[in-house]
């Protein structure tokens, strides 16, 4: 294959080279001949005539003017850009005639391409008219050679046939070959085109482009800076709230479920503590462990005795001081009667685990062994809530011991449970109904659980017995006795039971049979039993106890029950008042019409909170306004108002939080519809009712219990057996209870542990009768209690303002309840819209539409309105 040279004088080349301007490269090795001023000088005298050297000079000379111009353009504009001009040629001998249109056609695009561009585009313009010049004349050349190919062709044809359709068929073959390689050179050239205009239009915006781009880069790497930071900031964000959320978890877990403590009992370290928490200088130590003692009566290990030490217990209650030495030294099974909030819980707790822990110093002693983990004792209580407190109880003086204690209570998951049943705890706190879930084996694998098999059981204890005696409970007592004492077989003689309550004298009083029922399946010991009822006196004058009950009513077939009844009901004869409600308990009443409740509910805890100087003051009167947070012991007071029904009670408390402006109802409403005026001291209102999930039960529990904040608990009975709130200085109970036993315990959430405390009783005309009833099954005289002293004086202009606020209140309430159903609507719009169904019609019931048409900010404008005349009438008179 031979090749076609184009001429271009090798000083343009040189020169347009100098300048950057052309480059010429290979780009097939076979088929393409680079022309540089080496192979001009060579090749130009050897393969062509000098007709066409003639012609190419002519073209060249063409060239030489077109140069003086190019090079003017190159001067003034191209010194400042580089400039590369691929130029890619591939010629054949056989491609002259096609050749031509192709080089025309990449001329024409040349030109045309440069044809619009401005002064430096103009001389290169220049470069390729040049260009196309050179082409010319190469296509010229290339014509002439085809003519005198075919002359000697035809020369050929009258000597010699054969090497005429020789050259036919080469001919033929080089005309495909021509076709096949001009294809591949109009290809190349429209590259060389794009390339061209790339080049064209970049080069004299090149500087400004190489700025832009700098720029941009910087733009680029500033957005990544921020990205990257923005993850940072959220990775960091995420991080911390993952440490909330666990230190969240602990607490909770602390709360709710006794998770294995971070240290497992260790037997040396146990003997390690036994030798040497005797040996501290600390005066004050050392009379606790005096105390404790009960006059060296009693062996409690010194693990036990540093933890109740740690955590204030500095010596013990009076009901612990009585039974402590027959539980720990004689382990004696033990009733309890003692009233509310006097310390029973740590009767149980304390020698349970002292037993343990002695038990297995001894045998370790002994054999110079420690036995495996098991569980040894289990505890049941009527409630979720109490199950936790009592769980909180054992790892006070759990604190040395570290035995693996676990609570298993309903609401939480089973599985969770289950696994840490598996782990072994060696005392279990639960709910009876949960309890038996444990103990049933599935039906379809006769798969056990964790624990099933309860032969290790050596304590039993039911708290809050005459709760537990109740029907939905007594079942699965019933159940879990049975299997329990059919595990342990011949061992049940060794089990110690305590069975402990506030009100079981009365409902020992009241012939209940259920609890006859109890204590026909749990095993008191006939002759290793102690009875201690600190309650003392029984004259109930119950309807069908006859005149005189303080003595045993039942018919008793069994000694325990006789024991117990019998020792139960023979008390001294004393006025209830000193009897059954704590002693520093002091008890009123205030009587007033089922629809004016509200109002002198209100009036009572603006008195409890309020003096009457430090009333309400205006927006932005500072004065002397507590600021938010903890506010000192002893400034701030805690009450707990009992309702029967989750209605009544989730009313109430959204009432109060409008009286008292708490701040929490004002955090939802935008910035323009709130009031801004404040109460010189701020009330926290909660509810809590058996409809809230336990863990937001536990959560408000803990939050009303552990605030140093003014704060009020709307509850119903959920609340009121067992649980010990840190501090709670009145309790109101707005109806009457359902039970006589009930108004006991509600009473007795506050005035605990030798405090004072008060409890005050809303009688309504409707209710007064049942009032009576009720009192007098516990031995006390509605008439001799005392009324409130601060509702007796209410005058009819506070009750005129009282009507005011209370029926602002339930508008304000009905505004919210719009807010709630526009909010409801919307959200439900919203799903809807999601699955597509906004314009069905049929698919949307009427519950689902709102129940009114006005919009948020009319809403929101007439609440403002109505708050403002409610703190008018209330704070600013
Ligand atoms: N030895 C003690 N020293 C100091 N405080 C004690 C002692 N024993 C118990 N307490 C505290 O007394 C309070 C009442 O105790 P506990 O809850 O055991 O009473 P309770 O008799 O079981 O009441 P309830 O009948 O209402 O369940 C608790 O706060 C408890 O921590």
């Amino acid at each position: 294959m031979d090749f076609k040279k184009i001429k271009i004088k090798p000083s343009i080349l040189k020169e347009l080279k100098q300048e950057g301007l052309i480059s010429i490269e290979a780009v097939d090795g076979s088929e393409v001949k680079v022309l540089d001023t080496n192979n001009l000088q060579e090749g130009e005298l050897k393969n062509v005539k000098k007709s066409k050297i003639d012609k190419n000079d002519k073209a060249i000379a063409l060239n030489k003017k077109k140069k003086k111009k190019l090079n003017k353009a190159k001067q003034t504009e191209l010194n400042k850009n580089e400039s590369h001009i691929v130029v890619k040629k591939k010629i054949n001998k056989k491609e002259k005639s096609n050749g031509k249109i192709s080089r025309r056609n990449i001329n024409d695009e040349l030109s045309g391409t440069t044809g619009g561009l401005n002064g430096t585009v103009s001389g290169l313009s220049d470069t390729t008219s040049s260009l196309s010049h050179t082409t010319d004349s190469l296509s010229h050349t290339t014509d002439s050679y085809k003519i005198n190919n075919k002359k000697k062709v035809e020369h050929g044809k009258t000597k010699n046939k054969a090497i005429s359709k020789s050259i036919k068929k080469k001919q033929k073959k080089i005309m495909g070959d021509a076709k096949k390689k001009l294809k591949r050179l109009n290809d190349n050239n429209i590259s060389i085109n794009s390339d061209l205009e790339k080049s064209i239009t970049e080069e004299p915006k090149k500087g400004k482009m190489k700025k832009n781009k700098m720029e941009k880069r910087k733009n680029k790497m500033e957005k990544r800076k921020s990205k990257m930071e923005k993850r940072k900031s959220k990775m960091e964000k995420r991080k911390s709230k993952m440490e909330k959320h666990k230190s969240k978890m602990k607490k909770g877990k602390e709360n709710q479920i006794a998770v294995p403590s971070k240290k497992r009992f260790d037997i040396n370290e146990v003997i390690k503590n036994e030798k040497n928490f005797p040996k501290s200088d600390d005066i004050k130590y050392l009379i606790h462990c005096k105390e404790w003692s009960i006059n060296k009566s009693v062996d409690i290990l010194h693990n036990i005795l540093k933890s109740l030490y740690d955590n204030n217990f500095l010596s013990p209650k009076e009901i612990q001081k009585q039974t402590l030495t027959d539980s720990i030294k004689l382990k004696k099974d033990i009733v309890v009667i003692s009233k509310t909030g006097t310390g029973k819980t740590l009767t149980f707790c304390i020698p349970i685990l002292n037993n343990i822990v002695q038990k297995k110093i001894k045998m370790f002693k002994k054999k110079n062994k420690i036995n495996k983990p098991k569980l040894q004792c289990i505890v049941l209580v009527p409630t979720r809530e109490l199950a936790i407190q009592i769980n909180k109880h054992f790892t006070f003086v759990n604190k040395y011991v570290n035995i693996y204690i676990a609570t298993i209570i309903g609401g939480l998951s089973v599985i969770k449970q289950n696994k840490i049943l598996a782990k072994k705890p060696e005392i279990v706190i639960c709910t009876p109904g949960r309890l038996r879930y444990f103990l049933q084996p599935k039906q379809e694998k006769k798969q056990m659980t964790n624990l099933y098999d309860l032969k290790h059981i050596r304590y039993f204890v039911c708290d809050e017995v005459d709760k537990l005696i109740e029907t939905s409970f007594l079942g699965d007592i019933k159940f879990i006795a049975k299997h329990m004492y059919k595990c342990v077989g011949e061992k049940k003689k060794f089990i110690q039971t305590f069975l402990l309550s506030a009100t079981l004298n009365l409902t020992v009083q009241m012939k209940n049979e259920n609890l006859i029922n109890l204590l026909n399946c749990v095993a008191i010991r006939t002759d290793k039993h102690s009875i201690f009822n600190l309650n003392g006196a029984c004259t109930v004058a119950h309807e069908n106890s006859g005149n005189n009950s303080n003595h045993t009513t039942y018919n008793i077939n069994t000694n325990t029950r006789h024991t117990i009844s019998n020792n139960v009901s023979t008390c001294t004869n004393k006025n209830y008042m000193d009897t059954i409600l704590p002693d520093t308990l002091s008890l009123k009443f205030v009587k007033c019409k089922k629809n004016k409740i509200l109002h002198k509910l209100f009036y009572l805890l603006k008195n409890f909170f309020f003096n009457e100087e430090e009333e309400g003051e205006e927006e932005g009167q500072e004065g002397e306004r507590q600021k938010e947070g903890e506010q000192q012991p002893g400034s701030f007071k805690k009450v707990i108002i009992f309702l029967n029904t989750i209605k009544d009670t989730k009313n109430a408390a959204t009432m109060f939080q409008f009286l008292f402006f708490d701040k929490v109802l004002e955090s939802s409403i935008p910035n323009k519809y709130r009031i801004n005026k404040s109460l010189k001291k701020n009330i926290n209102i909660y509810c809590l009712h058996s409809k809230l999930l336990l863990k937001e039960r536990i959560k408000k529990i803990n939050i009303f219990s552990q605030k140093n904040q003014n704060s009020i608990l709307f509850c119903t009975d959920v609340l009121s057996r067992g649980i010990d709130l840190h501090k709670c200085d009145l309790i109101v109970q707005l109806n009457c209870p359902v039970t006589d036993i009930t108004f006991v315990h509600r009473s007795g959430r506050t005035a605990r542990n030798l405090q004072k405390g008060t409890c005050v009783c809303f009688i309504t005309n409707e209710e007064i009768d049942k009032w009576q009833i009720s009192l007098k099954k516990i031995g006390l005289d509605l008439n001799k209690i005392k009324e409130d002293e601060t509702l007796i004086r209410t005058s009819d202009e506070i009750f005129y303002k009282l009507n005011i606020a209370i029926s602002c209140c339930e508008e304000i309430m009905k505004l919210n309840n719009m807010l709630k159903d526009n909010k409801n609507s919307s959200y439900l719009s919203r799903l809807a819209k999601e699955a597509e169904l906004e314009d069905e019609d049929d698919l949307s019931s009427d519950s689902d539409k709102s129940h009114n048409n006005f919009s948020n900010e009319y809403i929101f404008k007439n609440m403002l309105h109505l708050k403002k005349k409610l703190y008018t009438t209330l704070y600013d008179s």
